[in-house]
């Protein structure tokens, strides 16, 4: 028997930096958004056999580095199963995009393994086997509109986000998130995300106050790499966005619209300065929900 789910892709509207600890990662406050990009994940288990992960992309591992393939093993070993499983990614989300594909793969192979391999896990071992594999995975097994704080898995559902258009754009660069965290100095940080007027704004529904608030310290960071997302950002606003940031440790930007055609427009117009750029709703979709 096959199993699929698809994995959708996050966005931040906002993140703070707190502090560095003492184990190398970062405390932060994030506001956590889920949307309508997705990889599809299959899996077949295999009795008493091998785990295997293959791709229709070339940017992703097929080996064990692979965070499906980890998620497999790690809760194999956990659970002490003799069974392994064939893993097959349909990667649409862009990689080392701030968009969590890997962590979004990671919580859709636990979810699908849970029922494959006939675990039977309640939601707290899943995050707890989550929180294992990486800060954003904890998120991604929940999804849609969250507070997430510690390392990113502390989490705090929020009301679902208005009707709204995100145009996201990666400019061709790969960033690695460590190297982005490791080049924070606390001292720099000039400008930092009010989290209580994002929340208040998520809590009123209001999409322009939504936009006002949308902010990132990690942005700063990667800019000097990339000065390209200074001009997208730029571009988001001078086409109609009510807001416009950097996803996670980037390089995506995005753009929020209240306005579909509007959102078209400003995609024809910034389509020539990047290789990869999509117009997507958030999660839950706001016409299911
Ligand atoms: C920046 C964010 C924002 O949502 O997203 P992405 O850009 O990765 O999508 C996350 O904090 C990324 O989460 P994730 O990609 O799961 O990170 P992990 O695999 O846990 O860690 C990768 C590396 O980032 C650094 N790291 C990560 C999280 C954190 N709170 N502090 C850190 O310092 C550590 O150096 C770690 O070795
Ligand atoms: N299933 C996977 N999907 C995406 N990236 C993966 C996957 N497995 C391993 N990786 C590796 O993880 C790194 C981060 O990728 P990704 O999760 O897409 O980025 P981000 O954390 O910025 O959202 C990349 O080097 C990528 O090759």
């Amino acid at each position: 028997m096959k199993y699929t789910q698809k994995a959708p892709a996050k966005i931040n509207l906002a993140i703070d930096v707190l502090r560095k600890r003492p184990d190398g990662f970062h405390d932060v406050i994030m506001i956590m958004q889920s949307i309508a990009l997705y990889d599809t994940i299959t899996l077949k288990p295999v009795h008493g056999g091998k785990i295997t992960v293959t791709s229709n992309s070339r940017c992703i591992p097929e080996d064990s580095t692979n965070i499906a393939y980890r998620t497999a093993e790690f809760l194999r070993y956990k659970y002490n199963v003799k069974d392994g499983a064939e893993i097959y990614i349909e990667k649409n989300i862009p990689v080392s995009a701030g968009l969590a594909g890997g962590s979004t793969d990671a919580a859709a192979v636990l979810n699908l393994l849970d029922k494959a391999w006939s675990l039977k896990l309640t939601k707290t071992e899943i995050l707890e086997a989550a929180k294992r594999l990486g800060s954003d995975v904890p998120f991604c097994v929940s999804g849609g509109t969250a507070l997430a704080e510690g390392l990113g898995e502390k989490l705090t559902p929020l009301k679902a986000m208005p009707e709204s258009y995100i145009l996201l754009a990666k400019p061709d660069i790969d960033i690695s998130t460590k190297e982005v965290y490791e080049g924070i100095d606390m001292e720099e940080i000039l400008e930092r995300p009010d989290i209580d007027a994002m929340v208040k704004a998520i809590n009123e529904g209001s999409l322009q106050k939504i936009g006002e608030n949308l902010s990132n310290v990690l942005e700063y960071v990667t800019v000097k790499k990339c000065p390209l997302i200074s001009d997208i950002k730029a571009k988001l606003l001078e086409y109609g966005a009510l807001g416009s940031v950097m996803s996670g440790s980037g390089p995506t930007v995005f753009g929020l619209f209240d306005d579909q055609s509007l959102a078209y427009n400003a995609y024809d117009h910034i389509k020539q300065m990047v290789n990869e750029i999509f117009v997507v709703k958030p999660l839950p979709d706001w016409e299911n929900s």
